[in-house]
């Protein structure tokens, strides 16, 4: 369904994108994940024909947009990653005007705004201004507003910054309902979490494709261990940790230190080096999806 084949892009000196592949068959989601700057938002604006890459191209449904700007407007809506809604105008107001911008009026406009009201599950509050919606509602609102023209592809950058892990739920909800209905969507998130929901994900860093497939069978597929180490003052032993320099992968996450070792590597081995004591302990940990692109990308 879509297809993006061979794309590079450069600014000024600095290569942004460098030969990014992918493919992504119709009513399926794919999750972009990469840390700030990674490049991400570029590639979404190449794709909706805001910036020209200086090589490659991009095929939805077989058209090649990247030569037909004109056709991304219909086979596409966006939602970029600062998203300004009208936040004097009402919720009802906001889908009306984005109908407006795709020449949508009267009897055909009603049946739209009404659809999306409902979808969004915002119909009750469709009188109430933009500027007085949770963050969790203001994305409903931002996907509504991009699903104005019915288009076949839906990109959203980052739409799920900013919101509660509740609310983020109700949004990955309606992401999947929208698939099931046959709509094909790209996301980006800097949240891992987020790509075990996606049918697909690629981890981008520094431009290039670090991997890309199948959540669940990237997690099935792992070739390290995951150690997690828990206990007091573990700040400072991090510190300690990095003042050694060790080859080996770790970093502090929330509550304790992560150690990643590849399989034929043992525990017990680093553990004297790392002095693991009587205030720490040392578990196995299940393996997330920020575990296999630190493991893939550092
Ligand atoms: N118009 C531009 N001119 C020059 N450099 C740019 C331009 N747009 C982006 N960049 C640079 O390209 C790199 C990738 O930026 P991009 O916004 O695509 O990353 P990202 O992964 O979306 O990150 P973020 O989540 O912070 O938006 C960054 O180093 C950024 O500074």
């Amino acid at each position: 369904m879509i297809s993006i084949v061979n794309i590079t892009k450069s600014f000024g000196k600095k290569k942004v994108l460098d030969n990014i592949n992918l493919e992504l068959d119709k009513g399926k989601i794919l999750t972009i994940l990469g840390p700030d700057g990674s490049g991400k938002t570029t590639l979404i604006k190449i794709i909706i024909g805001l910036l020209r890459p200086d090589s490659g191209e991009i095929f939805i449904n077989n058209i090649n947009i990247t030569k037909n700007i004109s056709s991304t407007r219909e086979l596409i809506g966006y939602k970029a990653q600062e998203f300004s809604l009208y936040q004097d105008l009402t919720i009802s107001e906001n889908i009306r005007f984005f109908g407006n911008l795709y020449s949508l009026s009267g009897k055909e406009l009603d049946e739209r705004e009404d659809f999306i009201l409902e979808f969004i599950g915002l119909k009750s509050f469709k009188h109430r201004f933009a500027e007085a919606l949770s963050g969790g509602m203001k994305t409903r609102l931002a996907i509504g507003c991009a699903l104005i023209h019915n288009p076949p592809v839906l990109l959203l950058d980052e739409p799920n910054v900013g919101v509660d892990p509740a609310s983020r739920k109700s949004v990955w909800k309606l992401l999947r309902e929208l698939t099931n209905s046959g709509k094909t969507i790209i996301v980006t998130t800097p949240y891992f979490l987020e790509g075990e929901l996606s049918d697909k994900v690629v981890f981008i860093k520094e431009g290039k494709t670090v991997l890309s497939g199948k959540p669940k069978e990237l997690l099935e597929n792992i070739d390290f261990i995951v150690y997690k180490i828990e206990g007091e003052n573990l700040q400072n032993f991090y510190f300690d940790l990095k003042k050694k320099e060790f080859e080996f992968k770790y970093w502090l996450k929330n509550e304790h230190i992560r150690i990643l070792l590849s399989k034929n590597e043992e525990f017990s081995k680093i553990s004297e080096k790392i002095l693991v004591n009587n205030n720490k302990t040392v578990k196995i940990d299940k393996p997330d999806l920020e575990d296999i692109y630190l493991w893939h990308s550092t």
